[in-house]
């Protein structure tokens, strides 16, 4: 899929894709990818599914991840990685940025911008990145009005319901909220910052529903593979943050480079080539899109 290039899936058969995807199995391993460069190389990749994560997307922006977003500025760049990719989306939307109005409002706005699956989670504002200590919850009913209201909005979004009760009340409550949710109407549960293998098979024991594992990194979950996760009966593992902590840290190593030896040279080997870019975004089929354009020519050096 590429925009203006290609025939874009509908929000319905994105929504009806995912849902395919995570019920038939094997284990689904959904890609953060914060910006349509992202969402291109990852497609190309193999992966069938993206997530946008709402730490990348404000930390592409310079920002912390303290809900200081709105659900129209999410909206827009999830737009864009559906065009970019034509791939079913698993968008973050935090805490639905506010009360029961703003999640209607977010629900449409997904919906409009062709997002197959939401992620909500149940932290109280300023929320946090569900890995760090001193967050505070919303009640179970509030949490349970809000996934109503998605559902309500947008019966065809896919709603992942994340739980940060383990983490503040403990695993007993992350349970017992867990089942509160999915009587809600909720398709799945994201039990976050779970730590050992042990806290995951027991949330398996507990919550008969399809359950998503976040294996970002440096947080609190032990580094396990999406077969690990499988075996223990978890559909779907994310990787939120990946794409945007490797281009952060090449792109710093460059600068770094540039500024002390004067030429960028030492590192083309890591770069994607012009040739590379032009394959990834299409450049060639944009061009041909309209024969009036005269093709740019170019030599590939690298
Ligand atoms: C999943 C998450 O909400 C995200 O924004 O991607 C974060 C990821 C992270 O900060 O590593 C989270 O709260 O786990």
């Amino acid at each position: 899929m590429s925009w203006l290039i290609e025939e874009e899936p509908s929000q319905e058969q994105l929504a009806a894709g995912w849902r395919r995807f995570v019920e038939a199995g094997p284990i689904v391993q959904i890609v953060g990818t914060h910006d349509g460069m992202a969402a291109r190389i990852a497609k190309q990749a193999g992966f069938g599914a993206l997530y946008l994560s709402g730490a990348a997307y404000t930390a592409s922006r310079g920002l912390p991840d303290l809900g200081l977003i709105y659900s129209n500025e999410v909206a827009e760049r999830a737009r864009e990685l559906v065009r970019a990719s034509g791939l079913p989306l698993l968008v973050d939307i935090d805490t639905g940025y506010g009360g029961i109005l703003n999640v209607a409002r977010t629900a449409k706005e997904m919906v409009e911008a062709k997002v197959a699956a939401v992620q909500i989670e149940d932290q109280d504002m300023p929320k946090k990145c569900g890995h760090l200590s001193g967050k505070k919850l919303i009640s179970t009913e509030e949490m349970c009005q809000k996934i109503r209201t998605l559902k309500a909005v947008s019966p065809t979004l896919y709603i992942v319901a994340r739980t940060d009760a383990k983490g503040v009340e403990g695993m007993a409550e992350a349970i017992t909220r867990a089942k509160h949710y999915l009587a809600a109407g909720a398709d799945a549960i994201f039990p976050e910052a779970l730590e050992r293998e042990e806290e995951f098979q027991h949330f398996r024991k507990e919550v008969d529903a399809p359950l998503l594992a976040n294996m970002t990194e440096f947080g609190r979950t032990l580094y396990y593979t999406a077969a690990q996760f499988e075996s223990w009966g978890f559909r779907m593992v994310l990787y939120p943050v990946t794409s945007l902590r490797v281009a952060a840290k090449a792109y710093e190593r460059v600068f770094e480079e540039i500024r002390q030896q004067g030429t960028q040279i030492g590192s083309l080997a890591d770069m994607q080539t012009r040739s590379e870019l032009y394959q990834a975004i299409r450049y060639e089929d944009y061009e041909a899109l309209d024969g009036s354009i005269a093709r740019s020519t170019w030599e590939d050096k690298s």
